[in-house]
């Protein structure tokens, strides 16, 4: 079993256990089922932001342990005050380190979009994000069929929530589009063997619909490769492991944001 098999195999077991021990008619007392969402794509496009989406990850496959320390409210905090356009939430326990109140508690401390980085598999992840405040959820073409993506799309529009649905290769991309998508994500890492390839985020450009906001994700460590990403159209940014690595991930965020400010 490769990593992602692993992966949505642990998740099927863990949301049966979450289903049962928090229903849907629980979670939808939330107050987050009243308020407005703020809108990812919108943040992404504000001509005074550079589109970073900035990730708070503990651990990851690829990385193991990167950061077990920080506290998400001074990063979460710092990022936005940097100038990143939105945040990325690993709540994924087992791979990620992460966990949901990770993300209510960014929620509570920051206006901004906040995107909830899981293996959606099932619609009552989408139900729950909304229920800890998410702005916006991950769809991975790679473990869902397009009739999946097609349907936990619609699930997210009809909470308002906007979705980054994830493509590795020409073939993903062509099967997987459906107009409940907002932003497409081109992840430079294979999630099979972890290599990282910054030029696939070129390749693939070309061929994603202008309807849909594109973001490159994943092995970006160069304020450069984001100002020569942009000139293939590339919009948002999302970056994890330059920052988390630091003991001050904010600090990173704020030097990264400075030198890219230089060149676009
Ligand atoms: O990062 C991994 O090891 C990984 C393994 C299996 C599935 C997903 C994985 N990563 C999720 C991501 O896509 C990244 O966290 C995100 O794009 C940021 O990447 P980076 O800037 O390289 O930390």
């Amino acid at each position: 079993m490769n990593i992602l098999d692993q992966i949505v195999a642990h998740k099927q077991k863990e949301v049966a256990e979450r289903k049962s021990l928090y229903p849907v008619k629980l979670l939808e007392k939330s107050i987050y089922f009243e308020s407005q969402p703020v809108s990812l794509k919108k943040y992404l496009l504000r001509p005074d932001k550079v589109g970073i989406i900035a990730e708070f990850k503990r651990k990851s496959p690829s990385k193991g342990m990167i950061n077990p320390y920080v506290a998400v409210e001074r990063t979460s905090v710092g990022y936005m005050q940097a100038g990143a356009s939105a945040l990325s939430i690993l709540t994924d326990t087992a791979f990620f380190g992460g966990k949901n109140e990770d993300l209510i508690t960014a929620r509570k401390f920051n206006f901004c979009p906040i995107l909830r980085k899981d293996f959606t598999i099932d619609e009552y992840q989408i139900i729950e994000a909304k229920s800890i405040g998410a702005d916006a959820i991950l769809l991975i073409a790679a473990i869902l069929s397009p009739e999946q993506i097609r349907s936990l799309a619609a699930v997210a529009k009809s909470l308002k929530m906007e979705v980054l649905l994830e493509v590795h290769d020409q073939q993903e991309l062509e099967r997987s589009l459906t107009p409940d998508v907002d932003a497409l994500g081109v992840n430079n890492r294979n999630l099979k063997d972890f290599t990282v390839d910054i030029n696939l985020s070129k390749t693939l450009a070309p061929i994603i619909p202008d309807d849909f906001v594109k973001v490159s994700e994943s092995g970006i460590s160069e304020a450069e490769t984001v100002a020569d990403l942009a000139t293939y159209g590339y919009k948002g940014f999302l970056m994890g492991e330059t920052f988390m690595k630091n003991s001050r991930p904010e600090k990173a965020c704020a030097a990264f944001i400075d030198r890219l400010r230089v060149l676009i």
